[in-house]
């Protein structure tokens, strides 16, 4: 048998998408926790449960403008049996001392205000004639009728948020009313993006024959913030060993890893392979189209490095597939995937052989429904439809369809073609 030429041999075996992202996962732990003010907080991660310190709400109070009454000095009330009660205290929300409630007087009262002693049920305004110093009242309440109970959203002790969420507007609204003011959140893990390539120049620079804008500073640097990390766009470094070496070398104190593109395939300057493949980072395909070229492993110090091929949406597609779950380990996220929906193709598209296609598209109808999760049935009537973003295909240097793109259909290495009507699994991007 012909020996194989030594390039070919040095080509570690291809892995599926799963085993590759299982390499890549496999050594990543969330970054230590730290407090922060609760503004801080948005987007974070948080580290441990969070207790309510205080019930909510805190106090038994008024969910009307009313009157705070005994039940039993309206027995029998109605419209044509009013009942007429002194009223002995006007209560506003925010009133610290609240005097008890004795027999046959009312107390006036606002929403928010704390119930008096005494007192088990609230008249509303509108069954009442409003009077400030002796009020008839036309109506006999329920049982608590108006009352909020102390606790009955949460008691003290009570779980108000749970380790892994990521906080939103509503989660830091919970915790302030559980009485905190700080959240454990994770570390941001702090990203160097560097873009390689000698091609490459900045975006607006007048572009000389052979030259592109690099887009991937922009693409990488923001999908590492909008996953929760802190990019520092190092920019464009060209193919040039020492200098590519010496860049890692400046960074690799300041970072908790780095992420390059470009140079990972089998040409003659693809520096990034030929920099970090002598340090034991694994270049290999993956199958799948595009990203197929994948470079992961350690600088030294253990620093990760994620090494994703050049063409703009292969880079997209590696970072939303395998960086972006990584980055949500760091962070400590217990949802690391973005959600992924089943819709209906619109138009029919080719799919390569051997390789699970992530094909940029477009939703066509509806809204992304996130009530939808994978392996609903929909139909062509009610689902969300799809079609390719770019007219052109899936070619990986399309970066222009990008911007059309909603998200990406995921289709397996067995099918060779998408036809009209399909159902298919989408990749849904952030809005
Ligand atoms: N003989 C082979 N050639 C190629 C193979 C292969 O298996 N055998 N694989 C192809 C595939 S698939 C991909 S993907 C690319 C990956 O290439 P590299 O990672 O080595 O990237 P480059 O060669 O540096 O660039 C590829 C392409 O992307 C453009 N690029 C690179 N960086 C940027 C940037 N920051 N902004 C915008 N565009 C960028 C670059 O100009 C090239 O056009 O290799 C195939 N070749
Ligand atoms: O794998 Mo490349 O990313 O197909 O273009």
């Amino acid at each position: 048998m012909t020996a194989l030429p030594e390039t070919l041999q040095e080509t570690p075996p291809s892995l599926s998408v799963e085993e590759y992202r299982a390499l890549v996962l496999a050594d990543l732990r969330a970054l230590p926790a730290e407090r922060v003010e609760l503004a801080a907080a948005r987007g974070r991660t948080l580290a441990e449960p969070v207790t309510a310190r205080t019930a909510i709400p805190p106090f038994h109070n008024s969910s009307m403008d009313g009157y705070a009454v005994r039940r039993f000095d309206l027995r029998g009330a109605g419209a044509r049996h009013p009942v007429t009660l002194p009223v002995v205290a006007d209560l506003p929300a925010g009133i610290t001392a609240t005097p008890t409630l004795v027999p046959g007087t009312v107390a006036r009262i606002m929403t928010g205000a704390p119930l008096p002693p005494g007192a088990d049920a609230v008249v509303p305004l509108e069954q009442t004639d409003r009077a400030p110093e002796r009020v008839t009242i036309f109506a006999e309440p329920e049982p608590g009728a108006f009352i909020r109970l102390a606790g009955s959203d949460l008691s003290a002790g009570d779980l108000v948020l749970a380790a892994g969420v990521t906080l939103r507007e509503r989660h830091l609204a919970a915790a302030a009313s559980a009485g905190q003011h700080e959240l454990p959140v994770h570390r941001r893990p702090r990203i160097a993006v560097i873009s390689t390539g000698s091609e490459l120049v900045q975006p607006g620079r007048p572009l000389l024959s052979g030259q592109i804008p690099d887009s991937n500073s922009q693409l990488l640097a923001a999908a590492v913030e909008q996953a929760g990390g802190i990019a520092l766009a190092v920019g464009i470094v060209p193919d040039d060993d020492d200098l590519l070496r010496a860049t890692l070398t400046d960074y690799a104190g300041q970072v908790d890893a780095f992420l390059l593109s470009g140079g990972v395939s089998v040409g003659a300057y693809d520096v990034v392979k030929a920099v970090l493949a002598p340090l034991g980072v694994r270049f290999g395909p993956v199958r799948m189209q595009p990203g197929k070229p994948q470079g992961f492993g350690h600088w030294a110090g253990g620093l990760p490095i994620f090494a994703l091929p050049g063409n703009p949406v292969s880079a997209l597609v590696s970072f939303e597939v395998f960086v972006r779950p990584a980055l949500r380990t760091l962070l400590g996220c217990r949802e690391i995937d973005r959600p992924i929906i089943r819709a209906v193709a619109a138009e029919g598209w080719l799919c390569p052989p051997n390789r699970r296609q992530y094909i940029p598209v477009t939703l066509l109808s509806g809204a992304p429904n996130t009530g939808m999760t994978r392996g609903t049935a929909t139909d062509a009537e009610g689902g969300i439809r799809v079609r390719p973003a770019s007219r052109g295909g899936s070619g990986s240097h399309l970066v222009a369809s990008l911007a059309a793109a909603d998200g990406f259909a995921i289709v397996d290495e067995s099918v060779e073609e998408i036809h009209p009507g399909d159902p298919v699994d989408v990749m849904l991007l952030e809005s």
